[in-house]
Parts: C-alpha cells; structure tokens; sequence
C-alpha cells in the first residue's frame, strides 16, 4: 500500500486521502478528517459514495458466452457431438441437425439452471447482515459492515471479524491473522503497545480487515476499507462460490456416466443386430445414433444442482442459511445432533426467579440490597440501551427492582480492573474503587466460586465464616435452584482496604480468593416455543440428540426434560476430558440420550470427533469463538445468526438466523425432502429409457419382421421435449408425508437404490414398455398388418405405419404421465399427497400434452418427426395408461406400506 502522508489537509476526503496509519493518533485523526466523536452521518454517507461500500471487488464472473460454452464442450456433449458427425457422415442430415440442437438446447438449459443455482447461494449474503457499532457524530450506532468508511470510529469485541484496516485507539485485542499471515497463533495488538514493527501487517498497534478477534475489546478508526485494505490488495479472498460437487453430486455423474456408457455399448451393440434383420447400413447406423443420442443422461447433472439450489432457498426461508450446496444433502442425512441450551433450546430472556443463600433472600433485606450493589458493579451490560449479555441484563433489572441502580458511565469510571465473563473459567470479577476503597465483585458458576469463598453474609447483613456445614447447606441450595431448571450463579465481594493511588491492579489471583459470599442466584430461561415440538420430530425421525452445555448439569438436565430430550445421564464435561478415545466412544454409541454440563470447547471437538469416527453424521450448534474448532469437525457445524460471533458463523456450514433449535430441526427435514426428490427425477428419468429400448430390442429379435416402433426423431422429442418439465417439477415437490417418520438414511446409502432401479426399470419401465408396444401393435394389426409386410415409404401400408409410431410416442407420453404421479411418492398414497399439491408438474405435463399435440397434429412438424395424425379409437385407448401406470406402483407401494 502507498502511503501519503501530508501535512496540510486538503478540504474533502477522496480515495488518496490517506494517512499513515502508524503516526500518533491525533495526527492521524487529523489526516483522515475525523474526529474523537466519529465521523458525522453525513460525512460518513458522503464518503460512503466518494469512496465506494466497504466490501471486496467480487472476483469477476465468467461471462456468459463462457459458461455456455462449458456446457457445449461437456464430456457427455462431446459424446452427442461425435454422433451427430457420424449421422452427417452417414447421410443423414436431419438427425445430425437434430442432434446438434439438443446439445444448444440442453447447453442453454444447463446453463439457466446453474445461473440459478448461483444466484441462490449469492442471495444468502442478504440473509446474513454484517454489523458494527461505530461512533458516529457522538452516539453509538449500528452501522452494516459494507457502509464502513475511512475514519470511521468502531467498536472491536472478542468474536468479531475486523471489518476494515483499523488503527487501534483504546483498548487491547488477540486477533487471528491466518487469513493474512498464515500465522496460526493469535497475536497480541493494544493501542498502547510500543510500535517498532518493520511490516506495516506487524505493526502492534494495527489490525486488518479479515482478521478475526479472539479475545478483548478495542475501539480503532477504519483507515482504509473494501479494495483498499490489505487485504483487498493481495486479494487473498476469493468471493467465488465453493463449486465443490456435493457427494450426491459426484455419485450422480458416475452414475451419468455409466449410463452413458451403456448407451454407447447398446448403439454399437446395435449396428450389427440391425444388419442382420436386413436394414441397410445408413438405417442401422442412424438408429444406433439415435438410441446412443437418447439414452445419455445429459441433463441430469444440472438439474440436481438446480434442486440443491432450490432446496437451499427454501431452507433460508427457513431461517437456515446454507454456506454450501453439498450440505444440504448432510443436514438430511443428520443422525445426531449435540446441541447448546441457552438461545438454542431456550428463549434467552432470563429473568431472576430465585435469590437464596441458606433461607430465601426476602427483596429489601441487607442481603438483598448488599448483592445488588455487587450484581450493578459486576457487569458490562447497559439496561437502558438493552445492550449486552442477557444474564447481565436479568440481573441488572433484578438490582433496579431491588432499589439499586449505576449509570454504565459511572461504573466504568470507578472501574480500575475488569475481567470479563469467559466460558473458560466461567466467573467475572471487578475491582472498583467505591467512596475511597478498593471492592471486588464476582460472580459466575457456584463450583467456581465457592471454592473462592471464605465467608457468608449472614441475614443481618454480617459475615460468618463458611465452614464445612454451612458450605454443604450452600452446595444443596445450589442442587436446588439448579433441580428446577433455573440457571445457578454465586455472588461475592472482598474489601481490599482504602484505595492507595501509587498502588498496581491486583492480579485475579490476588482479587479471587477469600471471598464472601453475598448470594445465590437463579435464573429461569423459559425453553423456546416450538422446541419441544422439533424434539419430538427428531425423535421420530430417528435423530438422537445431546446437550453440550457450559451450564450445571441439573439445570440443563431440567431443561432438557422439558422440551423432551431424555437426558438418560448427565456427564460432566471434565469427566470427558479425562476419558480416553475408546471411553468415550462407547459413551456415545450407547443408545440413550447425554447432557454434557460444564463443557469447554476442547470437550465439544471431542463428542463431534467422537461421533463422526462411529459413524455417525454430526450436527453441532456453537456461538463462540472457541467453538470454530468443534464447528469445523462436525458433519455440519451450525452458528447462531443472531447471537453468534463471525468466527463461529464463519467456521459453520449452517447458520441459524432466529438461534432456533426449530429451526435446525426443519433444515433436516429440507435436506430430506431435496434429497428424496433427487431420487425422485432419477427414478422418472431412468424409468422412460425402458419403453423406448425394448421396441429397439423387438425389432432386433424379430430380425426385422416388426417394424421399429419408434423413429429416431420422435426419441429425440421425447427426451427433450416431452420429458424435462415433469423432471423438472419432480425437484419441487413438497415433502412426503412420514418424511420425518423414518430413520436417518444411512451414510453408506447412495442416491440409486437396488430397489429404485427394480421400481423404474422392472416396474414402471417394463409395464410402459408392453403397454406402449400394445398400442403399436393394435394400429398395425388394426390395418391388416402381418409380420413381416413391408411398411417402408412408398408401400401401402406405410401411412398405417406412420400412425402407429405416432401412436408408439403418444403412449411413452402417456406413461410418462402415469410414472411421473407415481414418483412423487416412495412410501405414501397418492391420495396421502395430494394430487395437485405441486402446481409445477400439472403445468409441466401440461406442457409435455400441448407439445405431443403439436408435433402428432401440426402437419410442418408430422414432416419433420415422421407423425401422423391418430384416429380416435387410439386417443381412448391411451387415455387409461397414466392411471395404468401409476396404479400398479400405487398397489406395489400399499403392499409395500402395509408390509
Ligand atoms: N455473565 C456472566 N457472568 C458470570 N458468570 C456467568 C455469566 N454468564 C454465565 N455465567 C456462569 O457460567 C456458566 C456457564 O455459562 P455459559 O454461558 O458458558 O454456558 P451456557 O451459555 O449456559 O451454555 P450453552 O453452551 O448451553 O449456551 C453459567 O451456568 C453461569 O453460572
């Protein structure tokens, strides 16, 4: 980066006016025209529109003539290419036309869909604000990361991703720089710090734009932001969507591709056949073409990109925002889930229900007023803004309502040390200095801090020693709050004597220890609406879940039984951290439900690693920055939106945008339901294949005394006419009824089934396949026909026979219909659906009808598909195949069911 450092300030900011980010910072502030009280909102849009939003240039996108192009030169088209060359080789022009357009159009198709698919994951970033508190004209504000602008005054805190190339003006920060330096240890940066760094990236003093706060909070101003940061200069961060095939998608094109594969071995395989039932060269090769042109599945791979896409969409209105398209089909797959309990499972609006140390704590005792006093200092959070921890928060309003209430202003400047809540060691402490003494306050987890504690208040507001007795009492005080659900945290003070001015800040070892105790404190947090309901779901669908929580393992046992989660044992997460690998294992894979209480981070990356290694797909809720690991390591890592930090939602593969367990549980359930319909369009696809081969195949056996059934034309309308918008629709339906009712699908199950392809091929495809050689039989018979009467052009029975495979084509149509209500379902009744319950397939069969009536009745396309137009007797008798059809899977799925 350049850097201008000028002296004299030119009157407006532009894209040159830059500081040097390391000079004082008075100077600084002067060199970007900003002030101690931010930038003013008009200042800050104006710069916003010279400078352009604080966001990264999107690496550029191919343009569109190249994505085509992709699509054209695609292995499997290359395949369609070297067959339309033969079938020009060999003469026949028409088909070798005809081939090529089914590569443009299919190419143009694909190319809709994946533009499609794009634009979904692209539309998540609007799912996903990115905020920050900046200071602006004196007031706090939010401010989206993307308006950032230079001199803008911000706010850093642990969890946060550095919106912008900040220098740091109070405060001290740990940031990850990986994304930047590669360094994989946090670095230490305070505004404090001693700058004598050689790089600009060293400097102590600086943190850059997409670097990660691990630890502390900071203020800084943003001197450069979007292309101008670092970052943005070595452009490390690529935007472009991870194009990563899903596994679902990487088994469908081996499955694509052997597909392909038998088509080739079935058209060369007919060459020779069709010689020795006497047709010449020319005709044998051009029906080898056409029966290889018909059976490659070119259009399979898009479309399922398309339905992940679709099923990505779908679940972000949800409130489940999907990072990539292959964890779609993972959630669906989800056998457990190891879920948090605040926010997750409860609503996060605590309230005090309970204040107790030995006896009931009466409101406006001294003990009462005395553990206010410490509650109001032991805390960040502002109860007029509501900003700040929701535990913090409760207690504050319980302080007000006891009488007791502290301007943040005035508890920050009393304030000499500060060490904030962290999961860690689960307790905070202050050390102020209140009307000439200097007082710690504590609070957090009773195992922490009665061990910290030597003494008690008494009710007469006097302190008692706390020996072994009264420390029982306390610990079955804290069985008790904790037995009801309630969240359980001890509160304690220490005078340290008269405040001497020349004196350093104690250390935590110093301030936590001989401790009185003020109070016990418990917390309800009612479980969330709707949670109990997703647990049951769960339940049925065969998904066992577990707690993994920091809090006490009474509370959230209570507050798993609530909501329905067995919680058959409760285990402590430092019994886990003591267990070695094949210990824990066997914990998981017993068959019962856990409640893992007072867990770290460490303990959550073992369950997750745990339970991926027996087997076993893994969703894992996380909010904290230490939880990035655990999120990593899961099968699906899943964030909190709304209270999570950046780093958790970055390391996650799903993001919860309400916190809800609901929520996860119906991002399940739309895995699920995309996965099922990817099986559903196969199973269609793969269906249809068998009613256009066996004629083929008749035709061969007969040695040439059964005409083909079927021109190569009318194939070729077939599979890319007729077909595709039914296919299509499949992808949209909505999910089976008992969805939700059957076991996780096992990790080892592929997309294609042995009883999926006895469904298309022995099932519906045989039965299409008699049916449709009925009906072509019954035209020709009809006429007079015999086997082995000549029906070529020029004969008299050649217009019969142009009736008849029109007839032939008209009943795949028809079958198709029938198979494409019978893939719908794999389990339920039709009637269970809902016949109309996906609009888009009625409009797509409708269209797949209006097209089939265009080219058996419109004469320029009778010339071209060699069709005719078909006698009324044979309208009513295809009129009953797509019940025909539909029934008999119908009757082979209640066996099944019943079964
Ligand atoms: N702000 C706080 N100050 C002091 N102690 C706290 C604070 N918040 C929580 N604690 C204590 O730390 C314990 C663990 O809290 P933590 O927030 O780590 O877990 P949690 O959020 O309840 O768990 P989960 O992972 O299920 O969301 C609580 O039971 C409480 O005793």
């Amino acid at each position: 980066m350049t850097l201008t450092h000028r002296t004299a300030p030119a009157p407006v900011a532009g894209p040159d006016d830059v500081g040097d980010p390391r000079e004082p910072v008075t100077r600084l502030l002067r060199d970007l025209r900003s002030t101690a009280q931010g930038l003013s909102a008009t200042e800050a849009a104006r710069r916003l529109v010279v400078l352009g939003p604080n966001e990264l240039a999107r690496a550029a996108r191919r343009p569109w003539w190249r994505s085509v192009l992709t699509q054209v030169v695609h292995p499997l088209a290359l395949l369609l290419w070297v067959a339309a060359a033969l079938a020009a080789v060999s003469g026949s022009t028409e088909l070798a036309v005809a081939i090529v357009v089914v590569i443009v159009l299919n190419a143009g198709f694909a190319f809709w869909q994946e533009t499609q698919a794009e634009r979904a994951v692209e539309a998540l970033q609007g799912y996903l604000p990115d905020e920050v508190w900046a200071v602006r004209g004196g007031a706090r504000v939010r401010v989206a990361a993307r308006e950032l602008v230079r001199g803008d005054l911000i706010a850093l805190e642990e969890g946060q991703r550095v919106p912008a190339d900040v220098r740091l003006v109070g405060g001290a920060l740990e940031v990850d720089t990986a994304a930047l330096t590669g360094e994989s240890y946090p670095v230490a940066r305070s505004a404090d710090a001693v700058d004598d760094a050689g790089r600009l990236l060293d400097s102590p003093v600086l943190v850059f734009s997409g670097s990660a706060v691990t630890a502390g909070t900071a203020t800084g101003l943003a001197f450069a932001t979007g292309a101008h940061t670092e970052l943005g200069r070595i452009a490390a961060l690529s935007q472009r969507v991870d194009a990563e095939p899903s596994p679902l998608e990487r088994q469908v094109r081996r499955v694509a591709w052997l597909i392909a594969a038998v088509a080739v071995g079935a058209g060369l395989a007919f060459l020779p056949i069709g010689l020795l039932a006497g047709l010449t060269l020319t005709t044998a090769a051009v029906f080898a073409i056409g029966l290889l042109v018909a059976n490659v599945p070119e259009g399979l791979l898009p479309t399922i990109t398309l339905a992940l896409a679709a099923g990505v969409r779908q679940m972000a209105s949800r409130g489940a925002v999907v990072k990539r398209l292959s964890a779609v089909e993972t959630l669906g797959s989800t056998t457990t889930i190891c879920t948090d309990k605040t926010g997750t499972l409860t609503a996060n609006r605590m309230t005090v229900a309970a204040v107790a140390l030995r006896v009931e704590v009466a409101p406006g005792s001294p003990v009462a007023a005395t553990l206010a006093q410490v509650l109001v200092r032991c805390s960040t959070a502002d109860l007029a803004d509501g900003d700040g921890d929701p535990t913090e928060l409760a207690l504050l309003a319980w302080a007000r309502g006891s009488g007791v209430e502290l301007a943040p202003a005035v508890r920050d400047s009393d304030r000499w040390v500060l060490h904030r809540f962290e999961a860690r060691f689960r307790r905070m402490t202050t050390v102020d200095r209140v009307a000439g003494r200097v007082v710690v306050s504590v609070k957090g987890a009773p195992e922490q801090v009665l061990p910290r504690c030597a003494a008690l208040l008494g009710a007469d507001g006097t302190a008692t020693a706390l020996d072994a007795a009264a420390r029982d009492a306390v610990e079955r005080d804290v069985e008790r709050l904790a037995g009801v659900g309630l969240r359980v945290l001890a509160v304690a003070r220490r005078d340290l004597g008269p405040v001497d001015p020349a004196a350093v800040p104690p250390d935590r070892d110093t301030t936590d220890r001989d401790l009185c105790l003020v109070g016990l404190v418990g917390l309800e947090d009612p479980p969330r609406d709707g949670v109990a309901g997703a647990v049951a779901g769960c339940h049925t669908a065969g998904i066992r879940i577990h707690v993994v929580t920091g809090d006490h393992g009474s509370t959230a046992a209570e507050i798993a039984r609530r909501v329905g989660i067995r919680a058959d044992r409760v285990v402590d997460g430092e019994l886990v951290d003591a267990m070695s690998e094949g210990e824990l294992r066997e914990l998981l894979t017993a068959d019962d439900e856990l409640v893992f209480a007072r867990a770290t981070p460490e303990t959550k990356l073992r369950i997750a690693d745990a339970l991926h290694r027996s087997g076993e797909v893994v969703a894992m809720t996380g909010d904290g920055v230490n939880d990035a690991p655990a999120l990593r390591r899961a099968d699906i890592g899943v964030a909190m939106g709304a209270s999570g930090t950046d780093v958790a939602r970055e390391a996650a593969t799903v993001v919860l945008t309400d916190d809800n367990f609901a929520t996860l549980t119906a991002g399940v359930e739309e895995g699920r339901r995309v996965f099922d319909n990817v099986r559903k369009f196969v199973l269609y696809i793969f269906a249809h294949a068998v009613p256009e081969v066996v004629p083929f195949l008749v035709f061969a056996l007969s040695g040439g005394a059964i005409p083909l059934p079927l021109t190569v034309l009318q194939i070729l309308a077939i599979d890319l006419g007729t077909e595709t918008l039914p296919a299509l629709a499949l992808g949209r339906e909505p999910a089976e009824p008992g969805l939700m009712h059957r076991p996780p699908r096992p990790r080892s199950e592929g997309v294609i089934t042995g009883r999926m392809l006895w469904r298309a091929w022995g099932v519906l495809g045989l039965l299409s396949a008699v049916l449709v050689l009925g009906v072509f039989a019954a035209v020709l018979l009809h006429a007079g026909w015999r086997p082995g009467d000549a029906v070529g052009p020029g004969t008299a029975l050649h217009d019969v026979y142009r009736q008849a495979t029109t007839a032939t084509f008209a009943a795949i149509v028809a079958c198709q219909i029938g198979t494409a209500f019978a893939a719908r379902t794999e389990w339920a009744s039709l009637r269970a659906v809902g016949l109309a319950t996906n609009p888009l397939l009625l409009w797509g069969i409708a269209g797949e009808l209006l097209f089939t009536g265009v080219l058996v009745y419109w004469p320029l396309a009778q010339d071209v598909f060699g069709t005719a137009a078909l006698p009324g007797w044979v309208l009513l008798v295809l009129l009953p195949f797509p019940v025909l059809v539909w029934g008999v899977d119908e009757l082979l799925r209640a066996r099944r069911r019943r079964r």
